[in-house]
């Protein structure tokens, strides 16, 4: 074969690649437009019969040089290409994306706003110990200007033999001293079936991170109309952790709140891996309120400010802390709660940034 040969042959592939290309986008479009239908019916986009069946009608006609296996390869390739294009699509679609509502979602707790410009601090003990220990976090905290308390009652807990929480008792302790205080309260729900319960209790219901993806909790959470703080999952993706938000908003809950937690990484200086790049996306992509904890993310004391600085400069709503009377005897979380003191330096610290803006 000569050179002039090789150069025509390879002229003859440009023009097919460029042939295979508008083939490929038309039935690009063609599987686009597809997607569009199903979703107006309510149809999974993923449909492995569909695929089956195509790829079965390609192999009996296949006259070769390739093989079946190669051409049920390159097809394969070819359909999830499309059902990429399709789901890319369906997100932009979801009720918590910000295509389907542009203005962001605001959540009135009281004197506040959650997501309308105007950061705010949450802070409380990991868990309601006791109504006198309660008393005195809601006392230092309504003296520094708080007007939000967490505190949790029922506490998923990675050994069965830690404290599990004072459950019912713990959120008849954060209603009297939140009431006695002026102070909207937030607690953890692990179970369906005390959500509408825990409605009479507390402003805004918390689903834990370990529970992100409890759809049954989820659907309950939606079914009610309390406001909810969603964390995000241990290794919960943006999208699953998007999706999971779109399960309580689906059911007529619009109120909910996104709290990014850190997620499990190979890194061991920090307790979890704060992921401050999830704050900018998830503000771009929801129009829901996002905050960030900066106690179960990083696990220390020490970078707890710098931490909420930057998520506050990264474009959070609010960040949420924990404080106890007495962290050292606290029945969880002793090593990373803030002793009254350190609370008051941290959020002294944070508040001179003019971040918060409080
Ligand atoms: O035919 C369909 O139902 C499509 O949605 C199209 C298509 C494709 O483009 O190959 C896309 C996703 C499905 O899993 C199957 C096929």
């Amino acid at each position: 074969m000569t050179l002039r040969d090789l150069n025509q042959l390879r002229e003859k592939l440009d023009t097919i690649n460029v042939q295979l290309l508008e083939i490929l986008s038309e039935r690009a479009r063609i599987s686009q437009e597809i997607g569009e239908e199903k979703e107006k019916q309510g149809v999974p986009e993923f449909d492995p019969i569909r695929e089956k069946y195509m790829l079965d009608v390609l192999v009996a006609n296949n006259k070769g040089p390739f093989d079946d296996k190669t051409i049920r390869h390159l097809f394969k390739q070819i359909f999830q290409a499309s059902l990429n294009l399709q789901q890319e699509e369906h997100k932009k679609h979801l009720l918590v994306s910000r295509n389907t509502q542009k203005e962001n979602t605001i959540i009135n707790l009281g004197n506040i706003s959650v997501g309308g410009g105007k950061p705010v601090m949450i802070a409380g003990p990991c868990s309601v110990e006791s109504y006198g220990q309660v008393r005195q976090v809601a006392a230092a905290l309504k003296a520094a200007g708080i007007t939000v308390m967490r505190g949790g009652a029922y506490k998923p807990r990675t050994s069965p033999y830690d404290f599990q929480g004072l459950g019912k008792e713990g959120l008849k302790i954060l209603k009297e001293v939140g009431t006695e205080f002026g102070l909207k309260t937030i607690s953890e729900i692990v179970d369906p079936s005390h959500i509408e319960m825990a409605c009479n209790y507390i402003d805004v219901i918390q689903i834990g991170a370990r529970n992100m993806q409890n759809f049954e909790l989820l659907k309950a959470a939606g079914d009610v109309r309390t406001p909810v703080l969603l964390k995000r999952g241990l290794a919960g993706t943006i999208e699953e952790f998007l999706h999971a938000a779109e399960y309580i908003v689906s059911r007529g809950n619009t109120q909910v709140m996104l709290i990014e937690r850190g997620i499990r990484t190979y890194e061991k200086a920090t307790r979890n891996t704060l992921d401050i790049s999830a704050v900018p996306i998830l503000k771009q992509e929801s129009h829901l309120p996002v905050l960030v904890d900066v106690t179960h993310s990083t696990g220390r004391k020490d970078i707890m400010a710098p931490c909420a600085k930057a998520a506050l400069a990264a474009g959070a709503d609010g960040v949420m802390v924990e404080v106890h009377p007495e962290p050292s005897t606290a029945l969880s979380d002793a090593a990373q709660q803030l002793n009254f003191e350190e609370f008051k330096r941290f959020y002294t610290e944070v508040k001179q940034s003019g971040l918060l803006n409080e």
